[in-house]
């Protein structure tokens, strides 16, 4: 398969080097210098570029006629809007906060334990992210994907960076040099503390997560998340 990938920054790289491994072909390596995205050899596009961009550089894979999988994060409040340019253009298109295996299955048990929580009276819900002092975004997208499966399930109605009031989970962001991304949700109250944790050692775990999706939706039509391609949850 040919891969174009849409940012070619510590992500790209990383997914260049495993898409290799599984014998695929790399048809584009996109930075902030290329002037114009030639998807002629192109089977799937694969963005991993910066807030400001990933939205045009969606847009230009489905205009070619590409799938298209992004991992960009701090765009989302355009989300709707890429999901309805993808439905008329007929395109095919997947975001995930976190290409992980092992962080889609800690989303699936943060859903389950923030059900069983909401069954019981006393806990205040925090999240802590950490990651690496070059990102650009905060809170991390993937932090947002696990604020919002708790909101999902208890009374919690948003998320907020800074003093909570009681219906918002507080998340805190810590940049570290050279975190990959860690992850911890802890439930305080007076008498205890429970806390579940994903600690990611590297960015092999995303970038595998990335090459597995654009195989899986290389020939398919319409919008996809991580769950369709992992078949979980
Ligand atoms: N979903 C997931 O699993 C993961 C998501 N991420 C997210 O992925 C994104 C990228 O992360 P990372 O690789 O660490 O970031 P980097 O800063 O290392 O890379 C960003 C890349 O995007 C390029 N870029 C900038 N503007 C454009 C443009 N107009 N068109 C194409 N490419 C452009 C940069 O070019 P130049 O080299 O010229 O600056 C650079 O190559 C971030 O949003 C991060 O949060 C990261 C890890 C996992
Ligand atoms: O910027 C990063 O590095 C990461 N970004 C993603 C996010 O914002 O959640 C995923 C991962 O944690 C690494």
């Amino acid at each position: 398969m040919n891969i174009a990938l849409l940012g070619y920054g510590r992500m790209g790289k990383s997914i260049e080097a495993i898409a290799l491994d599984r014998n695929h072909n790399i048809s584009l390596k996109a930075t902030s210098s290329t002037k114009s995205f030639d998807f002629s050899k192109t089977d799937v596009a694969i963005d991993f570029s910066i807030p400001s961009t990933a939205v045009s550089n969606i847009k230009s894979a489905i205009d070619a006629g590409v799938p298209v999988i992004s991992g960009t994060t701090g765009w989302l409040e355009h989300y709707n809007d890429v999901i309805e340019y993808c439905k008329s253009n007929n395109g095919t298109f997947l975001y995930a906060s976190n290409f992980s295996l092992g962080v889609n299955i800690f989303f699936e048990i943060n859903k389950q334990l923030s059900r069983l929580m909401a069954k019981v009276e006393g806990y205040n819900t925090e999240i802590e992210e950490i990651h690496h002092t070059q990102k650009l975004d905060a809170p991390s997208g993937t932090a947002i994907t696990l604020a919002e499966g708790i909101i999902e399930n208890t009374e919690y109605k948003s998320w907020t960076l800074d003093n909570p009031k009681s219906n918002e989970i507080r998340i805190e962001a810590k940049r570290i040099p050279e975190v990959p991304g860690t992850h911890e949700i802890t439930y305080n109250s007076e008498i205890d503390s429970i806390s579940i944790k994903h600690t990611a050692h590297s960015r092999q775990g995303f970038a595998l997560g990335a090459v597995i999706a654009a195989e899986w939706i290389k020939d398919k039509k319409g919008i996809f998340s991580m769950k369709d391609v992992l078949n979980i949850g």
